[in-house]
């Protein structure tokens, strides 16, 4: 300080307006002689080895760092004044007075006299330790995202609103049959079947649309025609650029929709027969009712039911009944068209709805029925064969029987009163009913 009272005004000014940028920089800024003593530092060293001016100017390294720990230090100094040649690299020292270890980008330059001797070094480190921080957590993260991407049981993919794939993981690149990089800046049909990413570009552009994350089922066909279906989460997201892209989570449930189809089936199947259930029968029974009285169209509805089916069981065991029940099933089958429902709705008794179809009609189909089943033989173990019959009620829907309930009542009635008739025959009206022409 005392020096710089004898320099002029101006050149004074000048200077401590110097010292004042190099206090600001936000680096640490230092000058060494040719032993390693500091020739001059700027405030923030001194902030650093929490030291004064006069503590640090003349002083070594050896007492602000753990040289032990921080050889680079050394080695750096030493390598710019003995070759002349500046370096810029990373240093890692130890400071004795907070013990913290500390990661600098530092640049180091020889000074020289006028006569171009090396005189000593001056160097500027810039503290980068949060950012080299920083830089290990984030290839940690990454590396970490790597190996779920790659292992998950999951197709991952990223598209942007112009349909392109701007990544895949490797489970994605598999199911289309590419390696990734020829995926990955493609839109979806160069990759996919036209109908396939069309079919998948629906929740893509509902997520686009709404801005909202959209899930729910898809399903992929290959190449074999084979499907496979997914539970998918489609997430919106912007990227740094400002693209508008979407991340896709696509689990492979084909296995869950296989079983829940099987599920779906045995639940509206007998079976025994294999024929539509009870179940079945009347809740198709009832969206076929309601859907015929919009529409003021008449559907009928046939019972039918095995004469003397409990001799049969009586004298050739339940199985030959089970069989004879799957005989007629089959026999019964091919008679009725696709819109018919033909069900198992009891023990030996079945139904067949005939939408759009009325009664003189539905009478004639009964009578096919009962000619069919009449014609069946059944093999018994004894060897002979058995023969069965039915008998069989028939109704259709009206001003006065429009419900399930009703339809099935009076079929049932005249079913009974079939059987009364001496059975194996089909009836249409009750007992005291006017005949049909005149309804
Ligand atoms: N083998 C077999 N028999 C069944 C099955 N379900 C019901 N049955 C039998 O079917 C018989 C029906 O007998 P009933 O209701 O008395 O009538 P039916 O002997 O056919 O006499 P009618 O109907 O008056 O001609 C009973 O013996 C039941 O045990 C089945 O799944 N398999």
């Amino acid at each position: 300080m005392s020096n710089d009272a004898a320099l002029p005004t101006a050149l004074l000014h000048e200077l401590l307006a110097l010292r004042n940028v190099l206090d600001e920089t936000g680096a640490y800024i230092f000058c060494k002689d040719l032993q390693g003593r500091y020739t001059y530092v700027n405030q923030l060293v001194l902030d650093l080895f929490g030291r004064s001016r006069e503590q640090v100017l003349g002083h070594e390294d050896s007492e602000f760092f753990d040289l032990e720990r921080s050889s680079q230090l050394r080695e750096h100094d030493q390598q710019v004044m003995r070759t002349g040649e500046p370096i810029e690299q990373e240093e890692l020292n130890y400071v004795r007075e907070t013990g913290e270890q500390r990661i600098y980008w530092t640049v180091k330059k020889p000074v020289r006299d006028p006569e171009g001797h090396i005189v000593g070094l001056c160097g500027i480190s810039t503290d980068i330790t949060e950012r080299k921080r920083i830089e290990a957590q984030l290839a940690e993260q990454h590396q970490l995202l790597q190996t779920v991407l790659a292992h998950v049981d999951a197709h991952i993919y990223m598209k942007d609103d112009q349909r392109r794939f701007q990544y895949v993981n490797a489970k994605t690149a598999a199911l289309f049959q590419r390696p990734a990089a020829d995926i990955i800046g493609r839109r979806d049909i160069e990759v996919l079947k036209a109908e396939t990413a069309d079919a998948l570009w629906d929740m893509d552009r509902q997520v686009f649309e709404s801005g909202r994350p959209q899930s729910g089922e898809e399903t992929i066909i290959d190449a074999e025609g084979r499907s496979s279906h997914y539970w998918t989460v489609k997430v919106p997201l912007k990227t740094e650029a400002g693209h508008r892209v979407l991340i896709g989570f696509s689990s492979d449930i084909t296995e869950l929709v296989r079983l829940r189809e099987q599920l779906r089936q045995q639940s509206v199947t007998d079976s025994l027969t294999g024929l539509a259930n009870r179940r079945h029968f009347v809740t198709t029974a009832e969206t076929e009712l309601s859907r015929t009285q919009r529409h003021q169209r008449r559907i009928s509805l046939v019972l039918l039911d095995i004469d003397q089916f409990k001799a049969i069981n009586d004298r050739h065991g339940h199985s030959v009944g089970d069989d004879a029940l799957r005989a007629l099933a089959e026999a019964l089958r091919p008679l009725v068209r696709r819109e018919d429902l033909l069900a198992r709705v009891g023990g030996e008794e079945f139904a067949v709805l005939l939408p759009d179809t009325p009664l003189d009609a539905a009478a004639l189909k009964a009578e096919q029925l009962r000619a069919a089943v009449q014609a069946l033989r059944i093999p018994t173990p004894q060897g002979s064969q058995l023969q069965l019959s039915i008998s069989l009620g028939v109704a259709q829907t009206g001003p006065s029987c429009d419900a399930l309930t009703t339809l099935y009542a009076t079929a049932d009635r005249r079913l009974y009163r079939a059987k009364h008739l001496g059975r194996n025959q089909v009836c249409v009206e009750d007992a005291s009913e006017p005949p049909a022409e005149f309804r």
